[in-house]
């Protein structure tokens, strides 16, 4: 591996008296795509907010580009959950995008119109150009979160640190997304992305790292998204089932609509479902119609 960008060594936290994770060893690589999964408070937003340095670690250390993870740093972009901004922002879709140039890049001010150029490139990648002037609080939230995505990329970071940036977008925009986001990996920038969905951008994912109360592990798609890892870091049976390239990820046992005590639930989606995945509740119907489905051969 190319010395990497971020690394986190023996890092561990926890909030009052709950270990989130511990131990866990990293090296992100210029230009790599990692995908953080995991279940509902495994501590997945927390690893962001340790790296974006506005969360102090309990044990180890997180450095970003050989020095300590840091608030505010240039370096590191951000796509954060999805929040709706107030409708009185004073601010246009173009001037949010804007604020994520950095204007002394190099030590060289951005001219005005290099500046412009740039954005209405952004905008027009995310597909925002035709709202570009309109005030952000009068967008849906999913066209809040392309200018989102548009804004961290706007100064090329050495890392992106995404936590579930395609929520809410349809199709459509999730893919375009994702497109944009390989995009920056090619230009190098390293990127953290936490879903609990790896279909969506399973075909951009060099690494997973999954998360459990129980422990971690770190792998490609192909090593960690197995039935006897995941079983072994749920502490109960799951299946991992592959259809037409994506990945359908299933307890084997439910208790009402829960999978096991003090986990919620990974997914189980119809597999015809082009975006099944780790992500929502689990009903007893889909179960079975997925076992039938099984049955049937329509899941290899
Ligand atoms: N500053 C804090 N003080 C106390 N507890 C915290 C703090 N930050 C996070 N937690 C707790 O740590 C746990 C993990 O939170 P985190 O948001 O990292 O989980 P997550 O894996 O991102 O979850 P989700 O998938 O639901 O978004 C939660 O129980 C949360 O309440």
């Amino acid at each position: 591996m190319s010395e990497p960008v971020l690394s986190l060594s023996t890092a561990g936290i926890g909030f009052h008296g709950r270990t989130l994770w511990r131990e866990l060893d990293l090296d992100v690589a210029p230009g790599e795509f990692l995908a953080v999964l995991g279940p509902n408070g495994a501590g997945k937003s927390t690893l962001l907010k340790v790296l974006l340095g506005l969360q102090r670690l309990d044990t180890g250390t997180a450095t970003i580009e050989g020095r300590p993870a840091r608030r505010g740093s240039p370096r590191v972009g951000y796509i954060p959950q999805q929040a709706t901004m107030a409708a009185e922002t004073p601010l246009r879709a173009r001037d949010m995008v804007a604020l994520g140039l950095d204007g002394h890049r190099y030590g060289i001010r951005w001219h005005r119109r290099t500046m412009r150029r740039r954005v209405d490139a952004l905008l027009e990648k995310v597909g925002a150009t035709d709202y570009a002037d309109v005030p952000v609080g009068l967008l849906s939230g999913g066209e809040q979160q392309r200018l989102r995505a548009a804004q961290a990329l706007a100064s090329e970071p050495a890392v992106l640190l995404c936590d579930e940036p395609l929520h809410s977008l349809d199709l459509h925009h999730q893919q375009a997304i994702t497109a944009l986001i390989q995009e920056q990996t090619q230009a190098g920038t390293a990127v953290v992305f936490v879903t609990h969905e790896i279909n969506p951008v399973i075909d951009s994912v060099d690494r997973v790292l999954y998360m459990t109360p129980e422990g971690h592990r770190i792998g490609t798609t192909a090593e960690v998204m197995r039935s006897e890892v995941l079983s072994a870091l749920y502490g109960a049976p799951i299946d991992v089932l592959e259809h037409r390239g994506r990945l359908v990820v299933m307890s084997q046992h439910f208790e009402g609509h829960h999978c096991a005590p003090g986990h919620p639930e990974p997914s189980v989606q119809a597999p015809e479902d082009p975006r099944v995945g780790v992500g929502p509740h689990v009903h007893d119907d889909d179960h079975r119609t997925h076992r039938e489905n099984h049955r049937d051969g329509e899941v290899r």
